[in-house]
C-alpha cells in the first residue's frame, strides 16, 4: 500500500539530514514541507517563536501535547538545559512510530520521553509515571478541542505552579476559540498572542502564550 505522509517525511530526513544534528533534521523537514508535501508541523516561522519562549523559560520540566512526527519535539529538546526531560504525548501509534525514529535520528532521545495515549488519560498519571510535581512549560499542539479540557485537567491535577508557561499552537487556524476565551478572561492566566502564519502558508495563525498565576 502507498506510504503515509509521516513515512515520506521520515524518508526525507533519513535521506537528506545529518544523523545526530537536530538543526539539519529541522531544516530538512521544513524544506520537504515547503517544497514537496505540506504537513502539520509547527514550522519555521512559528518555530522561531517557540524557540524564543523555550529559551526564555529554560524549563526544568516540559510537556508537549501532540508529538505528530516529532518536529517541535526536536525543536524544544535541542534548547533544553542538560538533565532536563521533555515528555511528549502522542495518540496515534503510526505518528508515534515515525516520531521515535526522527527523534533518534536527531540524537536527542536521551532528553525526550514519548508516551503513547490520549492526553486526557495520561495527564492524571504524570506524577505516578514520571514523579513530576509541576510543569514549567507546556506546548499545546494536539486535538484543538482538547486544549481547554486539558489545561483544566492540568489545573485540577496541580501540575501547574505560579509562573508555569503554556504555549498553544493553532489558536487561529484550525482555531481553539473556547481555549482562547478562557485563558484571555480567566483571572488565573495572563495571556499574549503572537501573530504568525499557518505553517508553510500565508494563512493567518498564531501562538498564544499564557502564564499561570496560581
Ligand atoms: C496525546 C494526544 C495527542 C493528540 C494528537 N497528536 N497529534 C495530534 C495532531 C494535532 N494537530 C493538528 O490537528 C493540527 C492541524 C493543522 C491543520 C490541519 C489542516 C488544515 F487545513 C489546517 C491546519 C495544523 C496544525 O499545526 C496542527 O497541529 N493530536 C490528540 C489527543 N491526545
Ligand atoms: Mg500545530
Amino acid at each position: 500500500t502507498r506510504s503515509t505522509r509521516p513515512q515520506r517525511l521520515l524518508r526525507a530526513v533519513q535521506k537528506k539530514a545529518i544523523k545526530g544534528d537536530p538543526q539539519s533534521v529541522i531544516s530538512t523537514i521544513d524544506y520537504f514541507c515547503r517544497h514537496s508535501e505540506w504537513a502539520m508541523n509547527v514550522g519555521d516561522e512559528k518555530g522561531a517563536i517557540l524557540d524564543s519562549v523555550v529559551c526564555e523559560v529554560s524549563p526544568s520540566t516540559a510537556l508537549e501535547l501532540g508529538t505528530y512526527c516529532g518536529y517541535s519535539t526536536v525543536r524544544i529538546a535541542r534548547l533544553l538545559p542538560p538533565g532536563t526531560k521533555l515528555i511528549t504525548l502522542e495518540f496515534n501509534p503510526d505518528y508515534a512510530a515515525v516520531a521515535r525514529q526522527i527523534i533518534e535520528y536527531s540524537g536527542l532521545q536521551d532528553k525526550i520521553c514519548l508516551v503513547e495515549g490520549a492526553s486526557g488519560d495520561l495527564i492524571p498519571k504524570m506524577q505516578e509515571l514520571f514523579g513530576i510535581k509541576t510543569f514549567d512549560f507546556v506546548f499545546l499542539d494536539h486535538w484543538k478541542d482538547r486544549y481547554l479540557p486539558d489545561i483544566k485537567l492540568l489545573e485540577e491535577c496541580q501540575l501547574l505552579r505560579k509562573g508555569s508557561i503554556l504555549l498553544a499552537d493553532n489558536v487561529i487556524c484550525p482555531g481553539t476559540p473556547d481555549y482562547l476565551e478562557y485563558v484571555r478572561n480567566s483571572p488565573l492566566y495572563e495571556s499574549k498572542y503572537f501573530k504568525s502564519h499557518l505553517e508553510y502558508t500565508k494563512v493567518e495563525d498564531g501562538l498564544e502564550k499564557s502564564v499561570f498565576l496560581g
